[in-house]
């Protein structure tokens, strides 16, 4: 491959480059050093596809690839999770990302995985933070982080830290460019403005566009029925692609379409294959309908010879064909473990999950009867002595 052409494939389908000339010289020269990170809060979704097939892309073009498993910025960002879940979780998260390339034929050997505990809480990282936070202003570290970091009533100082120490990452990582999702921007900008402000290189950056969820919204961890998890079963991944919004002939408001466009076809694509995807007809309707490329599915949506019927059963069947791989990896009792690990059933069961209209009255009762129990209690209340003490993370 000749830099041009490693330079094609490490930057086809992204939404955004900022340091494309940094990026071509040192290609002309040797093998790039990029790093991709992921925060373990929660658990990786069908979007992981996404990076994925960049990476994939990324290490076909000789790339030297590090996937940075960001346990403590999990910790900064997940509202109180103790550190050993998220190190637990960012276990996890390398167990299924070393899965899911491997289920779609990316060799390992190339790819080098770091757990951010294991060089974050160095002296001199801790120090480069301390500088950093003496450069930032509060505003723009909010700023910064608007797009990533939870938004919540009361931000905690976590917060404020966290896109300085993604920028950091950089330097302590030796690369020469970070990817990431388009969301990510803000702190890209900022590593490129205050890295050299400590004396450090401004690296490049390269942004992904967002994937939009299945409900036709960003796919979110934080919406269960907006995202498809790579361990959910086949009668789940069926009864949430049943849910999914999908109207006759619309073909902008789609999460279905869009998880075809922006998932589905390019993974499809790697290695120059050729994409399928079947539209699964009934027969009296003239049968199932073969697809090589995305733009001809979306032409026959809109013009209703493909029924949203049709769809979400062609969609099932796909999602079950990607995930069905990474389902039988993971029944391995070691990969058994590893879940278990990272979420612990009594953690799980704590979860907030979007309660429906009966649970919502539950909870109403009960809060009111605990309201009149705590009123009850009042006068008796334990004295902060008896409070409890042990610590909460
Ligand atoms: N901010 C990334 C995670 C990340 C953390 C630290 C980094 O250095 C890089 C990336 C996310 O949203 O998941």
């Amino acid at each position: 491959m000749t830099p041009d052409e490693k330079y094609q494939l490490i930057t086809r389908n992204l939404q955004e480059v900022l340091g494309a000339e940094k990026i071509k010289s040192i290609l002309a020269e040797r093998d790039l050093k990029l790093y991709w990170g992921t925060a373990s809060t929660s658990s990786p979704h069908l979007g992981y596809f996404v990076p994925m097939t960049k990476i994939a892309d990324f290490l076909a073009a000789g790339v030297e690839v590090t996937i940075l498993l960001a346990d403590i910025h999990a910790f900064l960002d997940n509202l109180k999770a103790p550190i050993e879940l998220v190190k637990n979780r960012a276990i996890y998260y390398e167990h299924m990302i070393k899965t899911v390339l491997t289920s779609i034929g990316v060799p390992l050997d190339k790819l080098k995985f770091v757990l951010g505990s294991d060089f974050e809480l160095s002296k001199e990282y801790s120090m480069d933070n301390f500088k950093l936070c003496s450069l930032v202003t509060e505003h723009d570290a909010k700023k910064a982080g608007a797009e990533v970091v939870k938004q919540v009533e009361s931000p905690l100082l976590s917060g404020l830290l966290y896109p300085g120490m993604q920028a950091l990452d950089e330097e302590y990582l030796g690369v020469d460019v970070q990817f990431g999702g388009v969301d990510q921007r803000k702190i890209f900008v900022m590593a490129e403005k205050y890295l050299p402000l400590l004396g450090y290189e401004k690296r490049a950056h390269l942004m992904n566009p967002m994937v939009p969820g299945l409900t036709g919204t960003k796919m979110s961890s934080s919406d269960p029925d907006s995202k498809i998890d790579f361990l959910d079963s086949p009668q789940i991944v069926k009864k949430k692609i049943k849910k999914a919004f999908c109207e006759e002939g619309n073909i902008t408001e789609n999460g279905l379409l869009s998880f075809l466009k922006a998932v589905y076809f390019p993974l499809k694509s790697l290695n120059n294959k050729t994409p399928e995807f079947t539209a699964i007809r009934p027969e009296q309707y003239g049968g199932n309908m073969v697809y090589n490329n995305y733009q001809d599915l979306e032409n026959d949506f809109r013009d209703k010879k493909v029924h949203p019927g049709d769809l979400k059963a062609g969609v099932i069947e796909a999602i079950n064909g990607l995930l069905d791989p990474i389902r039988k990896a993971f029944e391995d009792p070691e990969y058994k473990k590893i879940t278990e690990a990272a979420y612990p059933p009594e953690v799980v069961a704590k979860a907030p999950s979007k309660p429906n209209k009966r649970e919502r009255k539950a909870a109403a009762r009960k809060q009111k009867d605990e309201q009149a129990e705590a009123a009850d209690k009042e006068n008796n209340a334990p004295t902060p002595e008896e409070a409890p003490k042990e610590p909460v993370v």
